[in-house]
């Protein structure tokens, strides 16, 4: 089974407009709304591809059922706890003249230290030996920077595997615990290191310094540049494809799906960083933070093309 943990959800409110000009008066073409928040991307990508997966965090307000009747419509599992006040709503931007992807995420509802306790205490209730556990995503107040790290070491305790996606000090302190597969993109690398990178190859060099803490996969995706995925053994790239791309909001996220599928059913390197890739890339031509269909991820997986450098 696969768990996300999703500690600062959003309703994404995606907005779509043409040719945004700042102290303007826009119009707005389309609007769609979507249950969001990084972990809550993966098991919406997951149960598309039919897999099994219990979305777990906080929610709070209308926003918080609005998500929860968004998972319900699509039979996802799920065990949140409510909290006071009203889950976030994140606006995304997309200016199909620009073609730019915009993001504008709220800060999140305070979390308080009972609700935290609580959460620490039944998060790991359905977690067995072999199972995945995802910690992705900002945290709002309330929650301690060191919450990655401390889930991460109880998960391995528990022989639960574990994915990160997070950037900054939330990043930095779970990375001391040793999780088994890590996402980074290039801003969570620069924020990581303090600066920025020129090229490619810097950033692998970078990426790879993250082994030392016994990390066991990394995935660097590198957004319309594709990925680069890394064990200690070796390091492969992975083309991104041609799209006609609606959104890139949750594209990661879908990635993340990909990657935790294929760590719950043991599939060979190839066989992971293709479905990944196939996950973001169907994800990538729907709208929203609509999550890729089966269809397009079984079709697009024959199109990913990969190297090893
Ligand atoms: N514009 C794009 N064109 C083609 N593929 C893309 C594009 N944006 C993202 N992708 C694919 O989606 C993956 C994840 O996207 P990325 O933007 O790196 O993640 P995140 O949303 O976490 O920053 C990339 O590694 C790439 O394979
Ligand atoms: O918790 P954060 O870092 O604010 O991110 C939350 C946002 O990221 C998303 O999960 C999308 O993430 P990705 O584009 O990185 O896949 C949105 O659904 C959500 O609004």
């Amino acid at each position: 089974m696969i768990k996300t943990l999703t500690l600062n959800p959003a309703l994404d409110k995606t907005i779509i407009v043409e040719d945004f000009k700042i102290d303007s008066l826009n119009r707005i073409k389309k609007v769609f709304r979507d249950a969001g928040g990084k972990g809550i991307n993966v098991s919406k990508m997951i149960s598309n591809l039919g897999g099994i997966t219990t979305a777990s965090g906080f929610l709070g307000g209308d926003a918080g059922s609005f998500i929860k009747n968004e998972l319900e419509k699509e039979n996802i599992k799920h065990d949140f706890i409510e909290v006071e006040g009203e889950t976030r709503t994140n606006l995304k931007m997309v200016d199909k003249i620009q073609n730019t992807f915009t993001d504008i995420n709220e800060k999140g509802v305070y979390v308080s230290n009972n609700k935290l306790n609580e959460i620490k205490k039944e998060l790991f209730s359905d977690l067995n030996k072999g199972d995945i556990l995802v910690l992705s995503g900002s945290v709002p107040d309330g929650v301690e920077a060191n919450i990655y790290q401390e889930l991460i070491e109880i998960a391995h305790q528990k022989e639960v595997k574990t994915i990160l996606d997070a950037d900054g000090v939330l990043f930095e302190n779970a990375l001391k615990a040793c999780p088994s597969l890590i996402k980074p993109n290039e801003h969570e690398l620069a924020l990581y290191y303090g600066r920025d990178f020129n090229n490619q190859e810097e950033m692998i060099e970078a990426a790879k310094e993250f082994f030392r803490y016994g990390v066991e996969k990394i995935m660097l995706s590198l957004g319309k540049e594709g990925a680069v995925f890394l064990t200690e053994e070796e390091v492969i790239k992975i083309e991104a494809l041609e799209l006609d791309v609606k959104s890139t909001f949750g594209a990661g996220d879908a990635m993340v799906a990909g990657l935790a599928i294929a760590l719950e059913n043991n599939l060979k390197i190839n066989e992971m960083i293709t479905l990944a890739a196939a996950c973001s890339s169907a994800s990538l031509i729907n709208e929203g933070t609509e999550m890729g269909k089966k269809e397009d991820v079984n079709n697009l997986k024959n199109k990913i093309r990969y190297y090893y450098i």
